[in-house]
């Protein structure tokens, strides 16, 4: 038989597998591969193993993305698929996290059997979420909620909202929507009040720093226009020096003349503590435009802000 002419590393989740399935048939599609050239690897994480403690307190986002990394270095896949939301802004030595698919949808969405909307919850509803973000930003808007961490896999956080082990949840839209499950979100919360992390509903992949070969098979299937509001976002975050601990927002956008815009927030967990501001600039400015708003932030919001939650 002959070897595959690439072989894709991801996690063994629903929700990677349908993201590197998305990557795989995007590629046989552009390059009329034959089946069996490209090989799914499925690597399991430390991330994957830990489901018992917040990931904040493990050890934050690399731990989702180590053993993929080390099998990408070691050369036993040639490209690894990520959601960007989960990818640290430092990656290791010789890799480079530089192609995405076109942006699925950046907004969250609310589940919920007890409501048909967040602003109809009942007060002291409880509404679980690991995302420091997310419990940062319903608090803000809903300081009668109770919000408590509740992490799992999209199956899994939906199985314990049916058993009504709490009243709602809230979710990536993109994920929702790479699954097929799009019909159980209750409300698709609009992203002015209610923005995205960096990274979110967009697909990236990593490969190895200067791997021609699999860089230009990769060509055919990047988004231009993804990149450059990813590299705005990644640099914002990066500025910030963004723990896993501080709740922070991000979200870059083109418009149709051109016009790079880049809004950024960063929240007290209580959600009573806010700062904001957007910078809109020129695509080829991204980078610097991402880190100007973070630094910007940072300076605002004082030394101690992202220490304590
Ligand atoms: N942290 C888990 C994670 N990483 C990416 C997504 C959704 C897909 C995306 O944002 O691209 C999710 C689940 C969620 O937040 O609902």
């Amino acid at each position: 038989m002959q070897s595959p002419l690439l072989r894709i590393g991801t996690r063994g989740s629903p929700l990677a597998l349908a993201q590197a399935h998305e990557v795989r048939d995007r590629l046989t599609a552009a390059h009329g591969l034959a089946d069996g050239a490209i090989d799914i690897v499925v690597i399991s994480t430390s991330g994957d193993r830990i489901l018992d403690r917040p990931l904040s307190e493990v050890g934050g986002k690399g731990l989702f993305t180590k053993e993929i990394e080390e099998a990408l270095i070691a050369g036993s896949i040639d490209l690894a698929v990520h959601s960007s939301k989960d990818m640290p802004t430092e990656l290791p030595d010789g890799l480079v996290l530089d192609h995405f698919l076109p942006r699925e949808d950046v907004r969250d969405v609310f589940i919920s059997p007890r409501a048909e909307r967040l602003a109809d919850l009942p007060a002291g509803a409880i509404v679980g979420t690991a995302s420091l973000r997310r419990q940062a930003l319903l608090r803000r808007l809903r300081p009668d909620l109770e919000v408590v961490t509740y992490r799992g896999n999209v199956q899994s956080r939906l199985r314990k909202l049916g058993e009504g082990v709490v009243d709602a949840t809230l979710l990536a839209l993109a994920g929702l929507n790479r699954l097929g499950m799009a019909e159980v979100a209750t409300e698709i919360l609009d992203a002015e009040s209610f923005p995205p992390a960096v990274g979110q509903g967009a697909i990236g992949i990593e490969t190895r720093a200067g791997d021609t070969r699999v860089g230009d098979v990769l060509a055919a299937i990047h988004h231009g226009e993804t990149a450059v509001c990813l590299a705005a976002e990644r640099a914002f975050l990066a500025a910030l020096d963004g723990s896993c601990r501080t709740p922070i927002a991000g979200l870059a956008q083109v418009d149709a003349a051109g016009t790079l815009s880049i809004r950024g927030m960063i929240l007290k967990v209580d959600g009573a503590t806010v700062h904001e501001d957007r910078l809109t600039g020129g695509t080829a400015d991204a980078v610097r435009l991402g880190d100007e708003l973070g630094r910007r932030l940072k300076s605002r919001g004082g030394a101690d802000f992202f220490v304590a939650p």
